[in-house]
């Protein structure tokens, strides 16, 4: 579902003081649901207050739906629901009431009292927002950030500290709003998060994008998968490689437990079967293991996500 970039984001250069937090970064985000990954301090969050509006950019040109974000805001505002970690709301006010307030600024609002249903947020409307425990906090911000039916939305790592239950409601929310047209700009820790929603992830490190792609994708063009199988110990690896392709490794990590690396695909698991069988050797506990959006973080940034 891609179409007219929502975001585009070319050369983006961000300091503060001599510390340059974004450096030179390109990202084009398209319809449907981008998530952006990054290791701590890689410049995620300058570079999404930046489309936000809430930053100028130093150099490099940020477009919002085509409009700039810093001298176009007021045309934007109506447009684009912003959801942040924290602060942006009057600590003493009820939650009910600042959704309302929130929902009453938008010519189309959704629903509030369904949304409230919706995120779980019925028990604690007359609760000051002070009062609501983090994870409804959070709720009631990515409420705030939806109930005017905006056509992008920003979302700042809506599910870290939810429960499980509030995590899954809170995707299956994105998933309708992407099914509505909207679409969704999604910063996150959790692989899972970006594998389940996204159409299109985009990696940060240390200022600057490093792969972006449909997960799918990005999954393929990592290393390769691995293969691997149980056997009786000490098979005869050399005879194995010899009937694999140039490029495959073969391992025996413990005593009868093998490892097979290189581009594993119906093929390369054909041939280590049929060689096993030539050998008398009943291989045990096949599996292929794909590559993970985290795998593929790992050797492009050499960090871990929450590193
Ligand atoms: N207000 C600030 N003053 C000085 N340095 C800052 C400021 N905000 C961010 N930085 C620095 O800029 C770099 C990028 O920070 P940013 O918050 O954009 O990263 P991030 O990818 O969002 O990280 P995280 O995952 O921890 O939220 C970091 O080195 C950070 O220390």
């Amino acid at each position: 579902m891609r179409s007219e970039p929502v975001v585009r984001v070319e050369n983006l250069v961000m300091r503060y003081g001599a510390k340059t937090a974004v450096d030179g970064l390109d990202l084009v985000a398209g319809a449907g649901v981008t998530a952006v990954l990054g290791p701590n301090g890689a410049g995620k969050t300058t570079t999404v207050e930046t489309c936000e509006g809430y930053r100028r950019a130093h150099s490099g040109t940020v477009r919002v739906l085509g409009l700039d974000p810093v001298r176009e805001a007021s045309a934007l505002r109506p447009r684009v629901g912003v959801m942040l970690q924290s602060g942006g709301v009057y600590s003493g006010a009820r939650a009910d009431e600042m959704l309302r307030h929130v929902a009453r600024l938008h010519a189309h609002p959704l629903d509030v009292d369904a949304l409230i249903e919706r995120l779980g947020l019925g028990s604690c409307g007359r609760t000051t927002y002070r009062r609501l425990s983090g994870g409804q906090q959070q709720r009631l911000a990515l409420a705030m950030a939806v109930v005017g039916r905006p056509e992008l939305v920003f979302l700042d790592e809506p599910t870290a500290g939810l429960d499980p239950q509030a995590r899954r409601a809170t995707w299956d929310l994105v998933r309708d709003l992407r099914a509505d047209g909207v679409s969704v700009i999604l910063t996150t820790h959790h692989m899972d998060e970006a594998e389940q929603l996204a159409d299109d992830v985009a990696i940060i490190d240390a200022g600057r994008v490093v792969a972006q792609g449909p997960p799918e994708e990005l999954c393929r063009g990592g290393a390769e998968n691995t293969l691997r199988f149980s056997g009786r110990p000490g098979l005869d690896l050399a005879s194995l490689l010899k009937a694999l392709p140039a490029d495959c490794t073969a391992d025996e990590l413990t005593p009868g437990a093998y490892r097979v690396g290189g581009k594993v695909d119906p093929q390369l698991l054909a041939t280590v079967t049929t060689w096993c069988a030539q050998h008398g050797v009943m291989p045990e506990r096949i599996s292929v293991e794909r590559h993970t959006l985290e795998d593929v973080f790992l050797e492009l940034t050499g960090k871990e996500l929450r590193g």
